[in-house]
């Protein structure tokens, strides 16, 4: 799914209006009647609803909500902070068709605990910091412990960048119309948002395919477009042999964690190379693993005839020996060019070594969280320089980085940024990222292109994450439960 800037999006919307055509007051209705549907499906009548009403489209929004369920039996009441010349046309027009009979409340001091908040402040219209009124009554809404929905964006939010010291309300969920915005997806401001859901609102589909985005949100269809199939009359061989070279002393948990995970990948046959002394975690563990075994306790010598592998991971738990460095080194130059996975220690070897940088194949795949990142892009101050960094060495090494995190983002060498739709804080805990990478080395070996391997890998290793979660809870997950749901 593309994803639009706020001022893309309202080019949408101004040619939705022109060519459906759709008056902008049908618009509004229609998306309300969609978010009124949502909060019919999951929010209980019992919990009275207070509307906080912004003076533009948003505030629009929450008058028609706030109306439509009103009708639906909901307890609902209004809090206006502007006087009727104020508002724009639509939201005028929504004013108007508020039953007299909802309550207005006058004083946001008044609010009991009890209410749910629907926030519907601002929208995709907020410029730059906030002023009075809603800086004051956002800071109150803060400081209070009700549950608060935001329509279309938590209010404040800019919906691309620039919110590093920006005002923004703390929702617990967040119901964004048609598209997520790239503000939710990033750390700088992404945890106001709370739950995301997406709900579409009809903007015309003819628009959006022919709107440029470098931005996109994996989707589900998305993932099941790219999958490849299984032939009935296959073999081991057809599927690929992937080659993970992991572990170092007392680090044969990494190694162990990136093998059980390739095995899960459909690829046809997994070695792991590993020190001879640390081979029976994954002896015990992944029988249908093969090994080559280094006779040093770290990496230090190249595995035999490397053309037989159709991929590479290389990185976790390896350490940084300066023998492991030369044996990397000796393998980029003897490999046939296969694609790779570089992660973890052998980040950080690629960071300190220019000559290994020389030497790196085209469209292999490198896989930072944010501290390893650091060492090989350099330092950033807000999130729009951290995403231009990740573009420049991306493009400057024709190859993927995928940037891990919340909404982990895959940035491709010609600037296009997927960004996660799966995934959950349990996973932030040691050897998640061991996983990841021994998934998408095995899905590099069974045929799928770089860029599908780091998309679809990335997808399914969120949703084994969340299907560990659901087992297990997001405190007591681990990294070995992820491999069991992948
Ligand atoms: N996309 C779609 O297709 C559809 C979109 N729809 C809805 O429309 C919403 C966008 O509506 P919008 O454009 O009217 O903007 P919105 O966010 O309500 O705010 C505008 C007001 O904010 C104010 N303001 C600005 N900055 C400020 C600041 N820093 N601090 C304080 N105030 C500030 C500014 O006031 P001003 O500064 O100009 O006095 C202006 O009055 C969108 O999010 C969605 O909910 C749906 O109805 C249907 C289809
Ligand atoms: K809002």
């Amino acid at each position: 799914m593309k994803i639009l800037t706020g001022t893309q999006i309202k080019e949408a919307d101004r040619y939705t209006i022109e060519h459906e055509p759709i008056s902008s007051i049908d618009l509004m209705e229609r998306a309300s009647n969609t978010i009124a549907e949502w909060i019919c499906n999951n929010i209980s009548k019992a919990s009275p609803l207070l509307f906080l009403i912004g003076k533009g489209n948003n505030g629009g929004d929450g008058l028609a909500v706030a109306r439509i369920l009103f009708h639906a039996g909901y307890d609902c009441s209004v809090y206006l902070p502007f006087e009727k010349e104020q508002l724009t046309s639509e939201c005028a027009v929504n004013l108007e068709r508020l039953p007299s009979y909802i309550e207005r409340v006058t004083d946001i001091k008044r609010i009991s605990n009890k209410h749910i908040l629907i926030d519907s402040l601002l929208g995709t219209g907020v410029k730059g910091t906030l002023k009075e009124p809603l800086l004051s009554i956002i800071k109150k809404v803060n400081s209070l412990s009700n549950e608060v929905i935001s329509i279309d964006l938590p209010s404040g939010m800019m919906s691309e960048f620039g919110n590093t010291d920006q005002t923004v309300i703390k929702a617990d969920i967040t119901l964004t119309l048609e598209f997520p915005k790239l503000a939710m997806l990033l750390p700088e401001a992404g945890e106001y948002c709370g739950e995301i859901i997406t709900l579409p609102i009809g903007l015309n589909r003819e628009y959006i395919e022919h709107t440029p985005s470098l931005y996109h949100y994996i989707t589900l269809d998305y993932i099941q477009s790219i999958r490849l199939k299984r032939e009935k009359f296959s073999h081991k061989g057809t599927y690929g042999h992937a080659l993970l070279i992991c572990g170092s002393k007392g680090m044969a948990g990494a190694a162990t964690l990136a093998t059980g995970a390739a095995l899960r990948s459909g690829c046809g046959l997994v070695t792991t190379h590993i020190p001879y002394n640390e081979r029976f975690a994954i002896q015990a563990n992944y029988p249908s693993a093969m090994m080559s075994l280094d006779d040093e306790d770290y990496f230090s010598s190249v595995p035999k005839d490397l053309s037989k592998y159709s991929a590479i991971g290389i990185g976790c738990g390896l350490g940084q020996e300066h023998q492991t460095g030369e044996a990397f080194k000796e393998l980029l130059a003897a490999s046939y060019k296969q694609p790779f996975v570089i992660d973890a220690d052998a980040l950080n070897i690629l960071a300190d070594n220019y000559h290994i940088k020389q030497r790196i194949p085209e469209n292999i795949i490198l896989t930072p969280h944010p501290g390893e990142l650091k060492r090989l892009v350099g330092e950033w101050h807000n999130e729009e320089e951290k995403i231009n960094l990740v573009k420049r060495y991306a493009a400057d090494i024709k190859s993927i980085i995928i940037v891990k995190g919340a909404h982990t983002m895959i940035c491709l060498p010609d600037g296009n940024c997927y960004f996660n739709s799966t995934g959950n804080s349990g996973m932030a805990k040691g050897g998640s990222g061991d996983v990841l990478t021994g998934y998408i080395t095995g899905l590099l070996a069974r045929g799928y292109s770089s860029a599908h391997a780091a998309i679809l890998g990335v997808y399914v290793h969120g949703l084994a994450g969340d299907k560990a979660a659901a087992r297990w809870g997001i405190e007591s997950m681990n990294s070995k439960d992820i491999i069991d749901f992948l």
